[in-house]
């Protein structure tokens, strides 16, 4: 397990550590994650990703706030008891950072050889962990001579070497091709599934926690803004930002010519094109046809898809609801009160 309560980063340029020039990277964050879970950390570029997830095995120290890892407050550990800490938590980069000058084998038994095992317990966990993530033939190759995928796999074995109950995961698919990336992160759920091993990833690729990730998290400007299981999150975002990520995921966005003729403005020779998201029942219900029957209003689909996301259903659709306004305001609450989100992205004079 992982819990975060009340954490905080401020990086300061000036030596003095005073306030000018800060950098509050990390704003009271709170966060637990179960044992055996895997939980994702997604947001943009600079949000504060890499800060939180190295605050967990003190890369980064907090300036505020706990951090307790499989029971243990690390922050309050001397330097000895944090190396041994530091052994249960096995950590993955996004430039896989193994020593070129090692070969397979000997990347993997670094930290056992730090740990001061003998030869022979080091053969004796290396090769079950060539085994585990497919490179028992790739044992005396050099990194230089192995693709992106395999040594992401070998940084993986290597991390699992000590036998952490927890693995960081820093962007670990992002410098890899889509195929590459599903295959790693495979090998991630095996993992996870097969060693119970708690996994914390951060990422700011939605298909990455569609595919693996039972939590996540939404960070923005150094706060944690949303943690939901995957489905609530995918299916229903609490933030805007939340929504914009669910959107580029989904690349739902109204056509060029569309957005064009988008106008702010309602009046009475507009139409209001609405985006739709709808999930559980309402995926299987025939609204549109419904909304023709009880508000008169037509429905002109400019986009549809239905997602799956782990064993919920997802719809969304880019629409232009037809009538007049008093319509399609009726039109828009019957969704909502069929539990769609309605979202009006603008609207479009009338052609007629
Ligand atoms: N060592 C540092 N000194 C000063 N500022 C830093 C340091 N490390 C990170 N920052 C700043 O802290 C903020 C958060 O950075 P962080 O690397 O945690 O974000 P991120 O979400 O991981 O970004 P990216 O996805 O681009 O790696 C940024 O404004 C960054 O410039």
């Amino acid at each position: 397990m992982i819990e975060l309560k009340n954490v905080s980063k401020t990086y300061y340029s000036k030596a003095n550590g005073s306030d000018a020039g800060a950098v509050h990277a990390l704003k009271n964050a709170d966060l637990y994650i179960p044992k055996g879970t895997i939980h994702g950390v997604i947001g943009l570029s600079g949000a504060g990703k890499s800060t939180l997830i190295r605050c967990v095995n003190l890369l980064e120290r907090p300036t505020e706030g706990s951090v307790t890892v499989n029971g243990q407050e690390i922050t309050r550990l001397n330097a000895q008891e944090l190396n041994r800490a530091r052994h249960r938590i096995g950590m993955i980069f996004q430039h896989f950072n193994l020593l070129t000058t090692r070969n397979v084998f000997d990347n993997i038994a670094l930290p056992l050889e730090l740990m001061g095992r003998s030869k022979r317990a080091i053969r004796e966990r290396v090769l079950p962990l060539l085994e585990l993530v497919g490179l028992s033939d790739k044992t005396h190759q050099f990194p230089a001579q192995l693709s992106g995928g395999q040594k992401q796999r070998v940084a993986i074995a290597r991390a699992l070497a000590s036998e952490p109950a927890v693995l960081l995961c820093d962007e670990a698919t992002s410098a890899l091709d889509p195929q590459t990336t599903g295959s790693i992160l495979e090998l991630l759920r095996d993992i996870n599934q097969t060693l119970g091993i708690t996994i914390l990833l951060i990422t700011h690729e939605m298909e990455v926690v569609k595919s693996i990730c039972h939590r996540v998290s939404l960070i923005s400007d150094g706060e944690l803004v949303e943690d939901a299981v995957v489905g609530d999150f995918f299916t229903a975002p609490r933030t805007q930002l939340g929504r914009e990520f669910l959107n580029d995921f989904l690349q739902l966005a109204p056509p060029k010519e569309l957005v064009d003729r988008l106008q702010e403005a309602a009046n009475d020779s507009t139409h209001p094109i609405v985006r739709l998201t709808f999930s559980g029942d309402a995926v299987s219900t025939p609204l549109i046809s419904q909304l023709a029957r009880e508000c008169g209003v037509d429905v002109s689909i400019l986009q549809a898809k239905v997602e799956s996301i782990q064993e919920r259903t997802l719809g969304l659709m880019i629409a232009e609801l037809l009538g007049t306004p008093e319509q399609t305001q009726q039109a828009m609450n019957y969704l909502k009160s069929h539990q769609l989100q309605v979202e009006v992205l603008g609207h479009v004079q009338r052609d007629d």
